[in-house]
């Protein structure tokens, strides 16, 4: 399972499938709700009293509905059971209203609602479970009064934090979070949303649980299968988006990890016979005396991919440097960019890649010129992209076979205006249209593709969408979850979060591997969002093979492992 939802493509989904008559919304709520009790008590095998109580807290919406649909699966377990309801039954939506109906109808005694209010929940006695139902995929603003109190409580403002999160079982997200974004709206920080232990979420997972704060606000992630499987393919088919728009990497759910990639890596990586100019020539552009390090590791980086030979473009006074350091390197004099035209036009170099340690003068200024000049294969990176942020010129000078590897604050730079709007804590600050006339003119379908899968609030990934539209190159803009984006639109999420979190990999110079990597493949001719999206897969198996205490340098010496494993027959 690959792909990522957003609330609006679930909500297409669900109506899609309910619309051919194959399911309704009260069986997909009742599928939803036995699938959260199914989780609990995979969650919480062994820790629980004979007869555990829950509290749950359900919401205004159909959230709320799955809570009552659990409250009943748990009660029919022998469980006690208490439900807080925030609103009045009477305005629940019809699925919703029925589940409720449902519940009350075992009387006073077995299915009482109690109205969800600071106080009651102090009151309530505690419990060994709180389902939170309060809101799902349906959160449209901040929260505010009681309910914005009642979370905060939950989050753990009044010192709460370990009674309830590590009893919290969140449906669907954690309240307060915003399911397409992983932000909360309204609390920057992220502080105004619950803290669960487990989430459930159905179907498919959404970006927000990969984004921002979503991976600390879910604790441990469960997909669900509500059947939904044949409406996501028909729907995806009928908008042209399939297989998949936006794909979560690696997939999920496979435990053997030489399968946790996708199918065809194998074929990707190996290598046929051949003379090593067979498998690509990548360059890679040094910075001057004493600052080669980044570029001579994203070098090694490059050659440990695959790349069949790796060049290093160095500044005439840097050559000497270089060449004590590294012997499988070729080392070549690039003293400007003419220097550098020529041997790009010599028709052996498959990939550039420039920015690690570079230098941010007039020199290298020009470099990137003719970098993106040349119409191959261009990595950028670091100063490259700096030195884009400074020259309109420069940056009009993107392509497609270019790749950007922004950090944030690179991506800040190149992209103010989309980086400012997904800074803004506003929620109604969404994507701006009128600001994204070019990429208009570029890609229609591209652009309502973003339209459809727009949130109320913009995401790491909307912005490495938007970003890649607006300047026709692939974007990687990295983080904890690493969002890539094509120009057309296609987008991954790389998850190093959750079971593949690598805290280490946070590590001077990472990043200068990343672009090495990333350069190698597609020296060897990968696309440029084939090669971004393998290499921040190999990055963070490297890192995650290598574990704590992890430098850099010990990234690339990981690779040949981290190969023989997608390689393994
Ligand atoms: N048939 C379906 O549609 C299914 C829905 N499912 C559940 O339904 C959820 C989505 O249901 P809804 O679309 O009703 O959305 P939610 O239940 O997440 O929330 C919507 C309700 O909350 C209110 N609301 C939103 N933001 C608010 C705020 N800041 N302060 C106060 N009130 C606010 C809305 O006005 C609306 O009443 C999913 O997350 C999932 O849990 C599942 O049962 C699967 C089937
Ligand atoms: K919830």
């Amino acid at each position: 399972m690959s792909q990522l939802l957003t609330a609006a493509e679930m909500r297409d989904v669900e109506a899609a499938a309910i619309a051919t008559g194959e399911v309704t919304g009260a069986e997909l709520m009742a599928r939803a709700g036995a699938a959260v009790v199914a989780a609990i008590r995979a969650e919480w095998e062994g820790e629980l009293p004979t007869q555990p109580r829950a509290v749950v807290l359900a919401g205004p919406g159909n959230n709320g509905g799955d809570g009552f649909a659990i409250a009943r699966g748990l009660r029919d377990l022998g469980w006690s059971v208490r439900v807080l309801l925030a609103g009045q039954a009477g305005a629940l939506p019809p699925d919703a209203r029925a589940q409720h109906d449902r519940w009350a109808a075992g009387g006073a005694a077995r299915g009482a609602v109690l109205p969800l209010t600071l106080e009651t929940l102090r009151d309530e006695p505690a419990a060994d479970i709180y389902v939170d139902a309060l809101f799902g995929i349906g959160l449209g603003r901040p929260l505010g009064g009681d309910l914005a109190r009642v979370v905060a409580h939950l989050a753990g403002a009044d010192g709460t934090l370990g009674l309830y999160q590590p009893r919290m079982v969140a449906v669907d997200v954690p309240s307060g979070l915003d399911a397409d974004s992983g932000r909360v709206p309204g609390d920057p920080a992220g502080a105004a949303a619950v803290r669960a232990r487990l989430t459930v979420t159905f179907d498919s997972p959404k970006p927000g649980h990969y984004l921002g704060h979503g991976p600390d606000l879910c604790g441990r992630l469960v997909v669900a299968d509500i059947g939904l499987a044949h409406a996501r393919a028909r729907q995806g088919a009928a908008r042209g988006l399939a297989p998949a728009r936006t794909r979560v990497v690696p997939p999920l759910g496979i435990a053997d990890p030489r399968r946790s990639v996708w199918p065809d890596i194998a074929g990707l990586l190996t290598k046929r016979q051949g003379h090593k100019y067979q498998h690509g020539h990548a360059m890679v552009l040094t910075g001057g005396v004493g600052r080669g390090g980044a570029a001579r590791m994203a070098a090694k980086a490059a050659l440990r991919i695959g790349a069949g030979a790796v060049t290093l473009g160095c500044p005439p006074a840097a050559v000497l440097e270089s060449a004590s350091h590294v012997d499988a390197l070729m080392l070549h004099r690039v003293p400007d960019a003419a220097a550098l035209t020529e041997a790009l036009s010599g028709g052996r170099i498959t990939a550039l890649c420039l920015g690690p340690g570079l230098g941010t003068g007039e020199r290298e200024a020009a470099l990137v010129g003719a970098a993106l000049d040349w119409g191959g294969a261009v990595l950028l990176d670091a100063d490259a992209i700096t030195l884009m942020a400074g020259e309109a010129t420069l940056a009009a000078k993107l392509h497609d076979r270019c790749l950007l590897t922004p950090h944030p604050g690179e991506f800040r730079r190149l992209f103010p205006d989309i980086a400012g709007r997904l800074d803004d804590p506003d929620p109604s600050l969404r994507y701006d249209e009128a600001a994204d006339a070019d990429a208009q003119a570029r890609s229609r379908a591209a652009r309502e593709d973003l339209a459809a899968q727009r949130g109320p609030m913009m995401s790491t990934l909307d912005a490495a969408r938007e970003a890649a539209a607006h300047c026709g190159a692939t974007v990687l803009l990295k983080g904890p979850a690493t969002a890539i984006a094509a120009p057309s639109g296609a987008a991954v999420v790389h998850r190093a979060v959750y079971d593949r979190a690598a805290p280490w990999l946070a590590t001077a110079g990472a990043g200068d591997v990343l672009a090495g990597l990333a350069c190698g493949l597609l020296a060897r001719g990968l696309a440029p969002p084939v090669a971004a999206e393998l290499a921040a897969q190999i990055h963070v198996d490297a890192a995650l093979s290598f574990g704590p205490g992890l430098t850099a340098e010990d990234l690339p010496r990981q690779v040949p492992q981290v190969l023989a494993r997608y390689l393994a027959p």
